[in-house]
């Protein structure tokens, strides 16, 4: 380990070498040849694309170059020669693996952060630039006092937030006002207004009403993400990024009614808070980077459901069951965004960093490695999954167990997404109103059913909306 690497490292100040056992049994390691094709045919796309904002002309070449589907088999070959792996990547200078086996992803995932750290040094380099102690690159005391802020602010275990019915009026809202425009625009429903619309309504849910329209805190954030595209390679805008949690804590300290922020601020003022107005005020980029992810599987999500018309009239159904309910569940539209999260995972790569020599089956891994979770890989593989390539919301019926084939697009275990069933509810409920109330069709994309594509550009999907 390099003196660089040491101070990068998040938990070990000191490191003795690589001990007996990673030298005597090692994990297997992939060749230099094929170490460079994981990187060109596997990282490379990944990290073109934008790994915390999208770069939507290079999002278009990889859909039309179809690199995410030559992805996915080059870590099926590499499983075919290295069986249950994690593979090491030949990598000169830094500690990489690569996860192979279903089990190996559930055991990965369930021992975070410890002896696999979420605050792996790429990921830190990466959200430095606009968030540098949020619970995800936060290590020990300091990543449970975070984590469990974020678990208690976002309800993380409750399907229905105990705040819906103050949000869902912001959801109608804002999905309204998009048909409306949509409708004057002859009908042409595009991503751009999507996302407006969307972001409208993040900012309402988590900041409060007075900043729907507030379009600078958004666009600090995708100047500093657009940075953080480079990681290391750029420096940190310490001046932008003071700016954005100053704004973010004005909002809390504002705790308009009905928001996030206000929740936040009430738990500070009850003490119930472990980490200081600081540190809270550190954790909402995270929310308002990751609710564009949100934005994507939705919108794709109408893809699906626009091109099985079976599936978009059971949707329709269950609107119409619940419609009288203050906060639907709609279980359809939520497997729906899971299914979209699935074929098109926004967080393809999961990183780990070990903290410590693991002992795997077929050698030890060393400390300080990176452990690449290349989702697609599991989501895809057709090899074992007769629904690789199908938009199967069944799979999504029941709590996932350990038992099952790792599907993975909020990660799991201690480090799962907490906000995902915000995101669950949310999304569901701004679909509920565009499949409820308009006939959609998919003009820019044709999607065959048991064949959908690697990787669907959500840039460039358009539906044409009519009256029902
Ligand atoms: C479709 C939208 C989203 C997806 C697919 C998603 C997915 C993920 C994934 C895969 C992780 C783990 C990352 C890793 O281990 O490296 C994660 C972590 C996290 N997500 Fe989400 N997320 C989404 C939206 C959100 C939203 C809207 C929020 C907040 C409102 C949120 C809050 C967090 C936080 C705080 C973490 C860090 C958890 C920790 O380290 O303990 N996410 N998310």
């Amino acid at each position: 380990m390099t003196p660089a690497k040491q101070q990068s490292s998040p938990v070990s100040t000191v490191y003795a070498g690589p001990s007996a056992d990673s030298v005597q049994n090692p994990l297997p390691s992939a060749t230099a040849v094929e170490t460079a094709k994981v990187l060109a045919e596997v990282e490379l796309p990944t990290i073109s694309k934008g790994p915390i904002i999208r770069r939507p002309r290079v999002v278009a070449a990889v859909e039309n170059l179809g690199l995410e589907a030559r992805a996915v088999a080059r870590v099926q070959t590499l499983a075919e020669k290295y069986g249950r792996g994690p593979v090491m990547l030949a990598m000169p200078g830094r500690k990489m693996a690569l996860v192979l086996h279903p089990e190996h992803v559930h055991r990965i995932l369930e021992e975070s952060p410890e002896p696999f750290a979420t605050a792996e040094t790429l990921k830190r380099h990466a959200l430095k630039h606009f968030e540098p102690q949020v619970a995800l690159v936060s290590h020990g005391a300091e990543r449970s006092r975070r984590r469990e802020t974020n678990e208690k602010v976002l309800d993380h275990q409750q399907a229905i937030h105990h705040m819906a019915e103050q949000f869902l009026p912001a959801v109608r809202e804002e999905a309204q006002t998009l048909l409306k425009q949509v409708d004057a625009a002859g009908g042409t429903l595009d991503y751009s207004s999507y996302y407006k619309a969307w972001f409208r309504v993040v900012n309402r849910v988590v900041l409060g009403d007075s900043y729907r329209d507030d379009t600078e805190l958004l666009e600090l954030m995708e100047t500093q993400r657009a940075r953080g595209n480079w990681a290391f390679l750029r420096p940190v805008d310490t001046e932008a990024r003071d700016d954005i949690h100053t704004r973010i804590k004005q909002a809390v300290a504002k705790a308009e009614p009905g928001s996030i922020a206000a929740y936040m601020a009430q738990m500070q003022d009850r003490g119930e808070s472990a980490t200081s107005p600081d540190e809270d005020a550190q954790q909402i980029p995270q929310w308002l980077f990751a609710f564009d992810p949100a934005g994507m599987s939705s919108y794709r999500g109408l893809a699906l459901l626009a091109s099985h018309p079976d599936q978009l009239e059971a949707v329709r159904q269950q609107i119409d069951q619940e419609a009288q309910q203050h906060a639907p569940l709609l279980p359809l539209l939520r497997a729906t965004v899971l299914e979209s999260l699935r074929l098109w995972a926004t967080t393809p790569m999961i990183l780990r960093e070990t903290t410590r020599e693991v002992e795997f089956e077929n050698g030890v891994m060393p400390e300080g490695t990176t452990v690449l979770i290349f989702a697609p890989f599991f989501h895809r593989d057709e090899k074992n999954l007769d629904y690789a390539h199908t938009f199967s919301p069944e799979v999504w019926n029941h709590e996932r167990t350990r038992e099952e084939w790792p599907l993975v697009p909020f990660s799991s275990g201690p480090a799962v997404c907490p906000g995902r069933n915000l995101v669950q509810l949310l999304t569901s409920n701004f679909m509920a109103e565009i499949v409820g109330q308009r006939s959609i069709d998919l003009l820019s994309h044709d999607l065959e059913p048991g064949r959908l594509p690697a990787l669907l550009n959500n840039f460039s999907l358009k539906f044409h909306l009519s009256e029902r």
